[in-house]
């Protein structure tokens, strides 16, 4: 379990103090995967190397398995790091050394024998699917390859935790899925629990089950990704939303629609989104809504799906539809139009 309790982080510049983690509440239950994100400069790198104390925090706690680092011996401090692994987003490979000898590199500082470096490697360049690729050099690897190794590297070592810095962001779409599905894996697979830092929606929508949004050092809003997704609150969770399904319109144009009625948007989640609710509000309230635009987002722990229909009815019409979709387990959001009245 990872706790972080009130963490500042401030740094002196030439210009002053930085404050680049201000006031940060973390809680992150064994099992479970976390994602932070924000923008550059937010403070994300700041933040996660907090959590194994490579930046030590200018105040607050950070708590790993009950033991707070910021008060642990020196001893402490070493045993609560070797339970938590790390992936960069260069991956941080010895370029002259075998993939074999990346894994078991560490391993024999650790103090383990042949043997059980020759085991461990094995097993884990299996579990990233690198058996045969044991006696290459990270140059004769793609970027997926290289991370793999990396992730092989950090699981040889056995942590409880695996911190991730951007693991994805030097890599292409296809290639950033296949890392978190093995991420996914291990986690499922091995138990193992998960902060990661991201600027990039896609990979929060894929694998957390929980988010937090920086900014300026803050955490600006935090939820489970299900609510996250549908019903965000602060203006930076919608922006980064948008990066990921259209749940804006142009301005111009829903104030041309609302003239004749009002435009909705519908979110939907779980079993809702099976339902055929726009052909049910056309039958039964005798309109014919518009779809003006739609997505359907499938997140770790379920689906969400977002429609934005223009409505062409009275006021007392769109108050009916908006009551009767309620109802039916669907968030509904005015963007404007009669419905206001
Ligand atoms: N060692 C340092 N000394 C002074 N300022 C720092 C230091 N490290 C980070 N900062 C400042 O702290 C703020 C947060 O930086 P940080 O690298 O944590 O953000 P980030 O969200 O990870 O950004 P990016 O995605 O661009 O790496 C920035 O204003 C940065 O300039």
């Amino acid at each position: 379990m990872i706790q972080l309790q009130s963490v500042v982080k401030q740094f002196e510049a030439k210009n002053g103090t930085v404050t680049a983690v201000d006031q940060v509440d973390i809680q992150v239950k064994k099992g479970e995967i976390h994602g932070v994100i924000g923008y550059s400069g937010a403070g994300k790198s700041t933040l996660i190397r907090c959590v194994n104390l490579l930046e030590r925090p200018t105040s607050g706690k950070v708590i790993i398995n009950g033991v707070d680092l910021t008060k642990a011996s020196p001893e402490q401090l070493r045993q609560s790091r070797q339970k938590i692994g790390m992936i960069f987003q260069h991956f941080n490979l010895l370029k002259t050394a075998t993939v074999y000898d990346n894994i078991a590199i560490p391993l024999k500082l650790l103090g383990y024998s042949k043997q059980e470096v020759e085991e461990k490697v094995k097993k884990y360049a299996e579990i990233v699917g690198l058996t045969e690729k044991l006696a290459s050099y990270p140059n004769q690897l793609s970027g997926g390859q290289k991370q793999r190794v990396a992730i092989a590297r950090s699981l040889s070592q056995e942590p409880e935790i695996l911190l991730s810095d951007e693991a994805t962001s030097a890599l292409d779409p296809e290639t950033t899925d296949s890392i978190l599905d093995l991420l996914l894996e291990i986690n499922e697979k091995l138990g193992i629990t998960i902060l990661l830092i991201t600027h990039e929606m896609n990979v929060i929508q894929k694998i957390c089950d929980y988010v937090y949004v920086l900014e300026k050092g803050k955490l600006v809003e935090h939820n489970t990704a299900i609510e996250l997704f549908t019903k965000p609150q602060h203006p930076t969770t919608r922006k980064f939303l948008n990066t990921i399904s259209q749940r804006s319109l142009p301005d111009s144009l829903i104030e041309q629609l609302n003239l004749t009625g009002a435009v909705i948007r519908l979110t939907f989640v779980g079993e809702s989104t099976g339902k055929p609710l726009i052909a049910d509000v056309a039958s039964r309230f005798h309109v014919q809504p518009n779809i003006l635009a739609a997505n359907i987002v499938e997140l770790k722990n379920g689906i969400v799906g977002n429609i934005v229909v223009h409505i062409n009815g009275t006021a007392a019409d769109i108050a009916d539809i908006t009551r009767y979709l309620t109802d039916n387990g669907v968030q509904i959001d005015v963007l404007g139009g009669t419905a206001n009245e």
